[in-house]
């Protein structure tokens, strides 16, 4: 299918759109009036530009206020039209749209705007010119999809249709199953938008939260099957008001809107019962390693022991050590005692069933695919970089081919078995494009975005999991500002996680997250848990949490931290699924408490 772009969605000059819109493979564009208000080419020479880059331009919009109108008011509305015409021919674009009335002196009469949309329909013809018209969701008198369908009807001009939207179609509640009653060339176009689903004024939502289709709670695929059984032919077309966007990196933003087109297309031939344009999905099962970069490997190594891991092997080539407890695999970079970077979290190792297939699919999704430099002999592991740049590895599952590169002991058997979840820090205009990039690239399924408080800030999350549940990340974005916390940390899943505290507690090394005494008090409020594991969880620091149904509960405790990285452990019992995000606010205050005015991490 055609795919298009209006140039409203990305941040940049009208030329810096298109050139990074041709660049992440779109064939075409909207152009967004103000983006050519605002461009000191001539229209002649924008159309030069896009031609050049391989573009064309589908649609020219918005024109507005046009049709109900009086009749001094339609004169005036018909010579403004003539001048976009001319505008238009010189741009090399014959499609304008047109959205619905939204003037206070607009009149509620479908005939009167029925008649003044076939005039304009009639001086398009002449200039060779079609009309696409489309229902505002805070229209005057037209808010809907079938109500502009039915003045169009009315109208009956052959250079007349509709254009819909996918944003003003779903944020009204209307059904998109009537849009298979229009016949497939009266729809001239199509815009394609999600948006969380948000309780807000619906004008507001659409100008500053719409994003890209996956990103939010719409069901583009289900509208968009709608489209396709009417014959539809035309682009696919993205228009997405999004205050973020308009910030990013351009070249960024435009990969995630067509990462977005490639992923849609597949769940609309889901739909469709038609053949995947893409590699299937390949969920991974779990974390084959996590690989920590540190100019201070002796203070991690003392911190990982403390854990209980042993440093069970040294890469052959590199400076990389390998530390494990049970089938928890943590790699250490060594960085040079110089290089300015501190301790973080450069890259995750995911047991994929088909790891060839896994990376196959994330570069069919644009993922940007990461050269190894390799030693004769060691394991060829496939890689790509996730959004904020951590390198993800798609390894084997069970004994992993690349172990092989260590010249490793047995790992020691402790009570910690694996890791349980990883965390990663993004960048406030990387949120949705991360949450886009798991769930199409590695199959997860994305948990509702969650806002937590944070004493200098908030700190927003969404996990994500495999479907068995064996696969867990959770998202954050990173903060701004002098006070941010690193973001990244390692959760690793204790079967014991008492007798773990118990032993951390005992150690002269302070490797624990102080928990103010406050927290127990509360918790004590929050659940009947009897006086003696009341006593217990206070005097050893660890949290509690409990599913709203009562059936699994949750310990956990936090390392200090070290660099950018902590560690948490935790204890899941009974099935419980979630991440403890109850205790989040106590963990970050305690975290700044002990850590006061840490650097801001650097993007
Ligand atoms: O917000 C607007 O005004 C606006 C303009 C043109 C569109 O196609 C649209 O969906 C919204
Ligand atoms: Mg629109």
């Amino acid at each position: 299918m055609r795919k298009s772009i209006a140039t409203v969605s990305v941040s940049g000059s009208l030329t810096e759109k298109l050139e990074a819109v041709a660049r992440a493979g779109f064939d075409a564009v909207e152009i967004f009036e103000n983006d050519l208000l605002g461009c000191p080419l001539s229209p002649e020479q924008i159309r030069e530009r896009a031609e050049s880059l391989g573009l064309g331009i589908d649609l020219y919009q918005p024109f507005r206020d046009f049709e109900a109108v009086s009749p001094g008011r339609l004169a005036d509305n018909l010579r403004r039209a003539e001048h976009k015409f001319r505008v238009m021919k010189r741009l090399g674009t014959d499609m304008m749209l047109v959205c619905s009335n939204v003037s206070p002196g607009a009149v509620d009469d479908d005939a009167l705007a029925a008649e003044q949309l076939r005039l304009l329909a009639e001086r398009a013809a002449d200039h060779g010119i079609r009309i696409a018209y489309e229902a505002l969701a805070w229209g005057r008198h037209v808010d809907t999809y079938l109500h502009a369908w039915r003045i169009v009807r009315m109208a009956d001009h052959p250079n007349l249709g509709t254009c819909l939207d996918s944003f003003h179609i779903l944020s009204r509640g209307s059904d998109p199953g009537g849009i298979e009653a229009i016949p497939g060339d009266k729809i001239f176009f199509l815009q394609l938008a999600d948006a969380p689903l948000l309780a807000m004024d619906v004008l507001q939502w659409s100008r500053h939260y719409r994003c890209f289709p996956g990103q939010g709670g719409f069901d583009l695929a289900g509208l968009l099957a709608h489209v396709l059984r009417t014959g539809y032919a035309g682009p696919l077309s993205l228009e997405i008001f999004n205050d973020s966007f308009r910030q990013a990196d351009t070249g960024r933003t435009a990969v995630d809107a067509m990462r977005s087109l490639i992923a849609l297309e597949e769940s609309v031939a889901q739909v469709l019962g038609t053949g995947s344009p893409l590699p299937r999905p390949v969920q991974p099962d779990g974390f084959a390693f996590a690989e920590l970069a540190t100019r201070d490997h002796k203070r991690l190594g003392r911190l990982l022991g403390a854990l209980g891991f042993a440093r069970t092997g040294q890469h052959e080539t590199k400076p990389v050590e390998l530390w494990e407890q049970g089938l928890a695999r943590i790699l250490i970079d060594r960085l040079h005692p110089e290089s300015p970077t501190d301790t973080s979290l450069v890259a995750i190792g995911l047991e994929s069933p088909d790891p060839a297939l896994s990376a196959e699919r994330a570069k069919a999704l644009l993922s940007p695919v990461l050269p190894r430099h390799r030693a004769p002999g060691e394991a060829p592991l496939e890689a790509v970089a996730a959004p904020d740049g951590t390198e993800l590895f798609f390894c084997d599952a069970g004994r992993p081919a690349w172990r092989e590169d260590f010249d490793a002991v047995t790992p020691p058997v402790g009570h910690i078995g694996r890791i349980d979840h990883v965390a990663l820090s993004h960048p406030w205009d990387q949120f949705d494009e991360a949450a886009l990039f798991y769930r199409s690239v590695l199959g997860l399924r994305p948990h509702e975005s969650v806002e937590v408080a944070d004493p200098y800030g908030l700190l927003r999350s969404r996990a994500m999991s495999n479907a068995a549940g064996t696969l867990r990340l959770a998202l954050n974005i990173a903060h701004v500002g002098a006070r941010g916390l690193p973001g990244q940390h390692i959760a690793l899943a204790d079967d014991d996680i008492v007798a773990t505290a118990r032993r951390l507690r005992a150690l002269p090394d302070d490797v624990l997250l102080p928990i103010p005494d406050n927290y127990y008090d509360d918790l004590r409020a929050r659940f009947d848990l009897g006086e003696e594991r009341h006593r217990e969880l206070r005097e050893l620091g660890l949290m509690y949490d409990r599913d709203d149904d009562g059936g699994g509960e949750f310990l956990h405790l936090y390392t200090v931290t070290v660099g950018r990285v902590f560690f948490e452990i935790v204890q899941r019992v009974g099935g419980y699924r979630g991440f403890g995000m109850a205790n989040t606010p106590v963990r970050l205050a305690a975290q700044h408490a002990s850590a006061p005015a840490a650097p801001a991490p650097d993007r």
